[in-house]
Parts: structure tokens; C-alpha cells; sequence
């Protein structure tokens, strides 16, 4: 099935597939083609250019995208998108006075999500994600990363991945998964966190790899959490395992998590909300990405990770929701990227090269998506009628989004 998309105003990320993530001033450049065509063949985009050099092909379908801009799909590389329930009381305890940590302290948090999790079969922690996953399609993601982190047992952490692998069976949305064993100590081993530690690495681990369920790890290396020398012992064995790093650090304290990481060869460091001079410098020495998560610090009303130092320091940078319960109960990619316009200040083009290309570097899928590249899935967002690109970060909170296409085809 050929489908061409005629006069679309203007054609955005159109680029030869890069290597490695942007960096620095590339992250300043977003390709684009002015009153542009683009074909698609099947599941992948075959060609694109100007309609004045538009050349005589045989279609199926013609459609005409007059006054509408064509973008790549978000990649969202950092979500906690399987849970259940949801947190609002917490939400309203943090806003009479208590902070995160406190809510955490006293045996909410990630706990409480734990808890609910637990008394939650697995059908309905399906039924309650695919929800969110269409949701998340419908506002623009074509692929995104899940976690484990509310089970916290061999059986929850399975029954989490379990369904992430239902998900990725399910929906054409390309979807990674990511073991988080480690996301906060359970109450069970309340008083021996070590304990915990060789239960994930001696129990936990081994059947998650031996089933196929996760190509990554994370560790949500913080106060109260897990120490970097806890991050390490799981980050040799479950790396000696053959999963990739993909790690929680610095959200509320600089404790020495990027550095450790980085030994490790991470894809991504996440979170980084509190970034010491000797962690950029880290992460200068290394390929490791660095992904922001402004939804969490505005709605935690954290502060939110430097990412114009870090950009200007040279290191690749991608954003992403970290949609979850407790810190950022929502995946709206289209709201990631007008926030950390307005309040990390970057510019539209490192933004959307942050939540595309780079994104897909984020989560291992640049070969096959984050570009408007021929022989990239045709995954692509056809905006509303808007006078230009910017102004689908001016115009936050409204929905610019006329149609998505996963895999050439257009979603409900
Ligand atoms: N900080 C650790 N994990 C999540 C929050 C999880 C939760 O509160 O349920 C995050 O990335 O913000
Ligand atoms: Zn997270």
C-alpha cells in the first residue's frame, strides 16, 4: 500500500540517520522541507522532497495536507507507564505541605503503588495500561520505554514485565522494556536493604533475563533509595546478564550516581534535576545520554535539570515524561517539550530533536525511528492547520495534533 501526503506545509527532522545522538550546537538545527510530499510504502516511509520536484508515482491513496506539518512520533524514553490505581491522595497531601520524600518516609510513595499493585490481578494491570498506551498514541508517541518497579518481589516485578511484554504484543507502538527491581526497598526487607539487593540479583534477575522480559536495567540511586554502591553490585551482575543501564540519579541529591553509571556503560542517565560540576564533567567524557524529565519537576515543583548547561557542555541530551503515579501522573509528550521550552529555555529545535532523534538514541531505536528517514517506520504526527513549529510549544496545553500514524497507519 503506497500513500502519498501532498503539500504539507512544512516537513519536519528529515535527516540522514545520525549515529550517535545530536550534541551541543547540532542539537540547535532541525531539518525541514517547506511545502513538502512524502510517501510511504507499507509500514515504512519511502521518500520525501519538495512538491516542486514531486515526481509522477503510482499511489493507492493521496491525501492532501494543506496548511498541516508532518513530524516524527515522540519516542518517550523514560516511562513507569504499567501501574495501578493512582496517587491522587497524595497529590493532595503535597499540596497541603508535605514534600515527596516525606509522603515516602511515611510509607507512601512508591510503596503505596507497590501495595495497590499487588492486590491487582494481572488482566487489570493490562486493562488499566493499554488505556494509557492509547492515550499516549493518540497524543503523538509512537514508542516508549516501560518499567517494573511497583511489584518489588518475584512475582510482582514478573507480573509488571509480563505485562509490558502484552503491551509490546499488543499495540504497534514500539515499546522497550526495563527491569527496576531496585526502585525502593520493600517492607518486607525494611530493615535489611542488603538483603533485598541479593534477592533481586540472585532471584529476581536470573528469571527476568532466563524469560526474555527486560533489555534494560535501572537503579533509582538516591537518598533513602539505593546507595551507589548498591547501583554498582546490581549494575555488574544484571550488565554480566547482558541488560543495559538505563538509571535514576540525581533527582533530589548528588550522591556520585552519574559516575557510577557511566563505568557501566549507561545509555542514559535520568532525572538529573541537582547536577554537580564533577558529574558534567562525567558525562563529558562519555556517549551516556542525558534525559530530562520536566513534567516531574513541574509537577513535584522540583527544580528542573540544567539542560542548557548540559547541552552547552557537549553532552547528548533527550527529554522524556517519566509518566508515572507519584511524580508525573501524565505521558503527554506534547506537554514535555512546550515545558522544557518555557522553563529550561531551549529553543523548539533542541526540543524536538531532544523527544526524536536523540530520544530514539535514548532507547536504543534510532536505526528505525525519531527521523523522517526513507526506510524508518512510517511513524509520523500530522498537526493541525499552525503558522509554524514553535507554536506547538507556545501553544501549550492545546492539542495541535490533527492525526498520528504508527507503522503507515492513521490511529482511531
Ligand atoms: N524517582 C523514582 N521513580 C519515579 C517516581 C515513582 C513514583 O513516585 O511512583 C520517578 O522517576 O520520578
Ligand atoms: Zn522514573
Amino acid at each position: 500500500m503506497k500513500i502519498l501526503f501532498t503539500n504539507i506545509k512544512e516537513l519536519l527532522q528529515t535527516r540522514d540517520n545520525p549515529t550517535t545522538a545530536l550534541k551541543a550546537e547540532a542539537m540547535k538545527v532541525l531539518p525541514t522541507i517547506k511545502n513538502a510530499y512524502l510517501l510511504i510504502e507499507d509500514q515504512k516511509i519511502s521518500q520525501y522532497g519538495s512538491m516542486n520536484n514531486l515526481p509522477t508515482i503510482e499511489v493507492d491513496k493521496q491525501v492532501d495536507l494543506s496548511g498541516k506539518m508532518v513530524l516524527p512520533t515522540w519516542c518517550d524514553s523514560h516511562t513507569h507507564l504499567v501501574y495501578a490505581g493512582n496517587r491522587e491522595q497524595e497529590f493532595i497531601d503535597r499540596i497541603n505541605g508535605l514534600s515527596y520524600e516525606e509522603i515516602a518516609a511515611k510509607g507512601g510513595g512508591i510503596l503505596n503503588s507497590a501495595k495497590t499493585l499487588e492486590n491487582t490481578s494481572e488482566n487489570e494491570l493490562f486493562e488499566q495500561s493499554v488505556k494509557r498506551l492509547e492515550s499516549v498514541g493518540r497524543l503523538g508517541t509512537g514508542a516508549l520505554e516501560i518499567k517494573s518497579g511497583y511489584g518489588l518481589s518475584l512475582e510482582g516485578e514478573l507480573k509488571m514485565l509480563r505485562v509490558i511484554k502484552r503491551l509490546k504484543e499488543y499495540s504497534g507502538i514500539t515499546i522497550k522494556s526495563t527491569f527496576l527491581g531496585a526502585h525502593a526497598v520493600p517492607l518486607s526487607f525494611k530493615e535489611n536493604r542488603q538483603a533485598y539487593i541479593d534477592y533481586i540479583i540472585a532471584t529476581i534477575l536470573p528469571e527476568v533475563v532466563s524469560q526474555g522480559l527486560a533489555e534494560y536495567i535501572d537503579v533509582f540511586c538516591e537518598k533513602g533509595y539505593f546507595s551507589v554502591s548498591d547501583m554498582e553490585r546490581i549494575l555488574e551482575a544484571a550488565t554480566e546478564k547482558g541488560l543495559i543501564p538505563k538509571v535514576h540519579v540525581n533527582q533530589f541529591n548528588a550522591i556520585g550516581g552519574i559516575k557510577a553509571a557511566i563505568k557501566y556503560n549507561a545509555l542514559t542517565v535520568d532525572h538529573l534535576e541537582v547536577i554537580e560540576e564533577q558529574d558534567i564533567t562525567a558525562m563529558q567524557n562519555a556517549n551516556t545520554i542525558a534525559v530530562a524529565l520536566p513534567l516531574c519537576s513541574f509537577f513535584l515543583g522540583i527544580p528542573y535539570s540544567p539542560a542548557k548547561k548540559l547541552i552547552e557542555a557537549g553532552i547528548p541530551f533527550a527529554l522524556a515524561s517519566d509518566y508515572n503515579p507519584g511524580s508525573s501522573p501524565s505521558g503527554n509528550m506534547n506537554q514535555v517539550v512546550s515545558t522544557a521550552c518555557i522553563k529550561m529555555k531551549l529553543n523548539p529545535e533542541e526540543a524536538i530533536n531532544a523527544a526524536t532523534i536523540n530520544a530514539a538514541h535514548a532507547m536504543g531505536i534510532a536505526s528505525t525511528h525519531g527521523s523522517i528517514t526513507p526506510g524508518k517506520v512510517a511513524n509520523f504526527i500530522i498537526t493541525k492547520d499552525v503558522p509554524s513549529y514553535g507554536y506547538l510549544m507556545y501553544d501549550f496545553g492545546n492539542n495541535n495534533i490533527d492525526s498520528v500514524y504508527i507503522n503507515g497507519m492513521a490511529l482511531d
